[in-house]
C-alpha cells in the first residue's frame, strides 16, 4: 500500500465509523504521519513511500482504537496543550482544548512586575502547571495531585520540557500558604454523568472526572481550604461545569471572598469562577 493509498483507506475508515469527513481527513493524516515518523512534506518524499507491512499492521491497529472511540491522543500518546506537547498516558486525563482559557485566566490574574506564587490543583499531565511556567518563567509554581500515575507523568512532562515546577503528591492546597493564586480544574461532573457521558470518557479514569452528587466534592473543600492558602488578595479561579459553577459562586460569596465573578467558556456556558480573598 503507498503512502497515498494508506491516507484515502485511513480516511474512508474513519468516515465509515461516523467522523465528518474533515475530521477524518485530518486524523488520518495524524496517524500516519506517527506511524512513519514523518510530517507535512516530507511524509510525502519520504522513501519507501510504500507502507512496510509492520507500519500496515499498526495503522490497522490505530484504526481499530480510533473507531472504538479511543481518543486520538492516546493512541498518538501526545496532545498539544497552550503550545506545548505532553505526553498523556492512560489513566490519566488528557488535557482539553478549553482548559487553555483557564491559562488564559491565570495569567490575566498574575502580577508581571513581581514573583508570584501559584498552585495548580490535581495537575493530572501537568498541563496548566507546565503552560503557566512556560508562559512567566519568575513564577514560583506547585502543583499538587492525588494520582501517583499522574505525578509520575507530569514530571516526566516538565523534565522533557525543561520546566521547573514543584510537584506535591498531597490532596487540594497540600498545606501550602501565601499563594497568588490558586487555579484548578478539579474532577467536577456530577455522578448521575456517568450514565450518559459520551463514549470518549469511558478511557478517562473516573477519579479525575466525577466529584460526588452534585460535582462539588474536590472543589467545595478545596474552597475551603483556599482561605487559609491564599495571601490577603490572591486569586482563585477553577473550572467547573455548567450545572453547578454558579452553587459554587454563590458559596465562595456566603465564605466572603469578592470579587466572586462566573465567567463563559469559548462555547459561551457558564464555566469558570473567578473569586478573590
Ligand atoms: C479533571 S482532571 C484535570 C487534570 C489537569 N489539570 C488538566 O486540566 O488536564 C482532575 C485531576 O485532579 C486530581 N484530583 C482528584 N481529587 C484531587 C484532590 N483532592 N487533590 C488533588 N488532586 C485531585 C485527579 O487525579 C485528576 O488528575
Amino acid at each position: 500500500m503507498t503512502r497515498a493509498q494508506a491516507l484515502r483507506y485511513a480516511r474512508t475508515r474513519l468516515e465509515k465509523a461516523g467522523f465528518p469527513s474533515r475530521q477524518a481527513e485530518a486524523e488520518a493524516r495524524q496517524l500516519l504521519e506517527h506511524l512513519t515518523g514523518e510530517h507535512g512534506a516530507r511524509f510525502w518524499r519520504g522513501a519507501p513511500l510504500e507502507l512496510e507491512p509492520g507500519q500496515q499492521r499498526r495503522l490497522e491497529a490505530a484504526l481499530a482504537r480510533r473507531t472504538a472511540g479511543e481518543p486520538l491522543q492516546l493512541i498518538l500518546g501526545t496532545a498539544v496543550f497552550y503550545g506545548l506537547e505532553l505526553e498523556v498516558r492512560p489513566g490519566v486525563l488528557v488535557p482539553r482544548p478549553e482548559t487553555e482559557r483557564l491559562v488564559e485566566l491565570a495569567l490575566a490574574e498574575l502580577p508581571e512586575d513581581r514573583p508570584a506564587r501559584v498552585l495548580d490543583v490535581g495537575t493530572g499531565s501537568g498541563a496548566i502547571a507546565l503552560a503557566l511556567k512556560r508562559a512567566r518563567p519568575a513564577l514560583e509554581v506547585y502543583a499538587s495531585e492525588v494520582s501517583g500515575r499522574a505525578l509520575e507523568l507530569a514530571r516526566a512532562n516538565a523534565r522533557r520540557l525543561g520546566l521547573e515546577v514543584t510537584f506535591l503528591h498531597a490532596p487540594l492546597t497540600a498545606g501550602l500558604a501565601r499563594l497568588d493564586l490558586i487555579v484548578s480544574n478539579p474532577p467536577y461532573l456530577p455522578e448521575a454523568y456517568c450514565d450518559e457521558a459520551p463514549p470518549e470518557l469511558a478511557w478517562e479514569a473516573e477519579e479525575a472526572l466525577y466529584a460526588g452528587a452534585d460535582g462539588l466534592a474536590v472543589a467545595r473543600p478545596l474552597l475551603a481550604e483556599a482561605d487559609a492558602a491564599l495571601a490577603g488578595g490572591g486569586g482563585l479561579l477553577l473550572e467547573l461545569d455548567p450545572a453547578n459553577v454558579h452553587a459554587l459562586a454563590r458559596e465562595a460569596r456566603r465564605a466572603g471572598f469578592t470579587e466572586v465573578a462566573v465567567l463563559p467558556d469559548l462555547a459561551q456556558r457558564p464555566r469558570f469562577l473567578r473569586a478573590r480573598r
